[in-house]
């Protein structure tokens, strides 16, 4: 399968913080890459568009090294990055006609078509637009010059429910062509699980899970066991444990042989949050 991005054990030190990052974003594939606050999601985007120095690793876009891409390569990417906008003095006509100048392949009456059904006005100025309308505008601006690879940190953040529905599903109308790719962080996971065809979480700046996201749905599971259940379990069903009030909350990859073999236990698989929760506060087994 053709990677369009690449990261081999990328570092990059800042005073208290090691991003040590390594992962992949396949052709056609949605990746997620979700953290907290401070993980390195920002860190990671800014060094694989170049904008920051890297001290070690590789990164490969489109099979080319990063820094090689010529404007042609560049043309082929979308990005939305936290705090980036257009002067907000311009309204989405005149934006539609700066963006036709800088790429050949923009569409301004497509652009204007998507701008319309997603309910913003063409002579609005971007100083009087909502947080929601800000954020749909940034992702338009970056998928109507047909790249084919999206590189979105954070787009949906601080939007409400309803804003958040509208930037995914644009997101899933980008994918109908199945070769493109997209590259996407969040630290709401709601968001990523029912978009990503597979996830990496990242904490600290190191990569503490990579799955499929159906994988991390259906077969991670936290067991909720007491003293006496925790001693018989098998050990190597476990990744993670952590001491509670009524005995042991565990972390397995096998939530499907429990329910099926233990009806007694309590056994909770479909939360992201919880298998996070388990890997950054539980213990090792
Ligand atoms: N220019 C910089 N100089 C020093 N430290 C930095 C710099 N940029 C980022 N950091 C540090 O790197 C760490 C990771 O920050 P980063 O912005 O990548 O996190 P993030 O996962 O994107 O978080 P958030 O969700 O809050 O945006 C933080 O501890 C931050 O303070």
């Amino acid at each position: 399968m053709n990677k369009m991005l690449k990261l081999e054990n990328v570092r990059k030190q800042y005073p208290g913080f090691l991003l040590d990052c390594s992962l992949e974003v396949p052709e056609g594939y949605i990746t997620g890459l979700i953290g907290q606050n401070g993980a390195g999601k920002t860190t990671t985007f800014k060094a694989i568009l170049d904008l920051i120095s890297v001290d070690s690793g590789k990164i490969t876009v489109m099979g080319k090294d990063h820094q090689e891409l010529n404007q042609k390569d560049r043309e082929k990417i979308g990005v939305v990055l936290a705090g980036s906008s257009f002067y907000d003095g311009l309204n989405v006509r005149q934006i539609a006609s700066v963006m036709e100048q800088m790429y050949p392949q923009f569409s301004g009456g497509e652009f204007l078509k998507l701008c319309g059904r997603f309910g913003l006005p063409g002579d609005k100025k971007l100083r009087e637009f909502s947080t929601g309308m800000s954020a749909k505008l940034k992702l338009l601006t970056a998928i109507s010059h047909n790249p084919r690879l999206l590189i979105l940190d954070e787009p949906t953040a601080g939007l409400d429910v309803v804003a958040r529905g509208e930037i995914l599903d644009m997101l899933r109308t980008y994918m109908e062509d199945g070769t493109r790719s997209i590259l996407i962080s969040s630290h709401i996971s709601s968001d990523l699980e029912g978009l990503c065809d597979d996830l990496y979480m990242i904490h600290g700046g190191k990569v503490i899970l990579h799955e499929e996201t159906d994988v991390l749905l259906n077969n991670y599971a936290l067991l909720k066991v007491s003293e006496a259940q925790y001693r018989r379990l098998e050990r190597k069903y476990l990744l993670r444990v952590k001491k509670e009030s009524y005995g042991y909350n565990c972390l397995t990859r096998h939530g499907q042989f429990f329910l099926e073999n233990y009806p007694d236990m309590v056994v909770e698989t479909g939360s992201m949050d919880n298998v996070i929760m388990m890997l950054v506060k539980g213990e090792g087994v």
